[in-house]
């Protein structure tokens, strides 16, 4: 199970947390503090503070126009904070800008292509951009296409991939320089199921290799199966450690199946749960639980009344559980 919001726990937790780049901890990865940005009257990013390790791959989640992408680009350089700092790979974006643009990759939620130019003179004009030579460039134009397996239309132009074959190449852009740190912007987004496959074990690979990688997607069930922990933010801000704990410890639905519905409904009402609070969908029961311990201790309720139990999960992941939960509450 995703071990949720370890990233930004780190942060919040840290003795060193007002300034974390002044703390004990190592400048690598990405190191978030106290950054904010406005457009005019828009406060986009209020006060956001985090922590991504390196090896690890960290979940960006919050609602449409909660400052994710604003963020991004102030990570990538792109868009300068008004206030708080940011580190990437211990490089400040504002003041060592070419620094932090050699050790970082950024993967956009749309692809800005040159549309007349084949995917493999993409992926060349772009390492040449990095100063790589123009033969070292064709080679790891090749590695690339075969890395996001695009063979067939590496000689085609980019005009005619489909969405889901743009996301591919800006990925592969995005790793021409084989950056430390990866900033991916919806990289699920138009992707079939098995390129989302791909996509994951790419992902995963990429963090044990050591790189540092900060995911944003609205695809919860996606960034579950591929993120460490998450961040969360919301209206600008990222949630706090006591948000957190209480969205763990709050109730969440489970998901139970038994061959014998009846006997599982008493069982649960013998157990002290309200015949009202027992939801049925299709062949299953389900029921709000606070907490793992209140699920474990259920569960073995059951075995021993002799229920014969085939399905006991919850009903949502992690990571949409704690979104849903911290969206309809504050978050500081
Ligand atoms: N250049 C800009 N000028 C004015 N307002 C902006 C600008 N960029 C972003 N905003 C505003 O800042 C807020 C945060 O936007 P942002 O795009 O960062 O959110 P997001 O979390 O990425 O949203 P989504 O999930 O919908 O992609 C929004 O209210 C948006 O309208």
């Amino acid at each position: 199970m995703l071990n949720l919001m370890t990233s930004v726990e780190a942060a919040h937790s840290d003795p060193a947390h007002n300034d974390p780049v002044q703390g004990d901890l190592a400048p690598t990865g990405i190191v978030v503090d106290h950054v904010g940005r406005s457009f005019g009257q828009v406060h986009a990013v209020r006060d956001a503070s985090f922590i991504a390790q390196p090896g690890t791959v960290t979940g960006l989640i919050g609602p449409n126009g909660s400052g994710k992408t604003t963020l991004m680009l102030m990570l990538a350089s792109l868009l300068k904070p008004d206030s708080g700092s940011i580190r990437i790979s211990g490089c400040d974006p504002v003041t060592e800008t070419a620094a932090v643009r050699s050790r970082l990759g950024w993967m956009p939620d749309v692809l800005g292509s040159w549309s007349s130019l084949s995917v493999r003179d993409t992926l060349i004009y772009t390492a040449q951009m990095y100063a790589i030579d123009k033969a070292a460039a064709a080679t790891r134009a090749q590695e690339l296409i075969t890395l996001v397996d695009l063979p067939e239309l590496a000689d085609s132009p980019t005009r005619v991939l489909s969405r889901g074959q743009k996301q591919r190449l800006s990925l592969a852009r995005a790793l021409v320089h084989e950056p430390d740190v990866l900033l991916l912007d919806e990289p699920a987004s138009g992707l079939d199921p098995v390129a989302r496959a791909s996509l994951r074990n790419l992902v995963r690979r990429l963090a044990s290799e050591g790189k540092t990688l900060l995911v944003s997607s609205h695809v919860l069930s996606e960034l579950d199966e591929m993120a460490d922990g998450a961040v969360y933010i919301s209206q600008g801000v990222t949630a706090s450690a006591e948000a957190l704990a209480r969205s763990r410890a709050s109730a969440r639905p489970w998901r139970i199946r038994s061959s014998d519905v009846v006997a599982l409904r008493a069982a649960l009402v013998a157990d002290g749960i309200e015949e009202a609070a027992i939801a049925t969908d299709r062949t299953e029961l389900i029921v709000a639980l606070e907490g793992e311990a209140a699920a474990s201790a259920l569960l073995a309720h059951l075995v021993a009344a002799g229920v014969a139990i085939s399905t006991f999960a919850p009903a949502v992941g992690d990571l949409e559980h704690a979104f849903i939960d911290l969206s309809s509450g504050e978050t500081k």
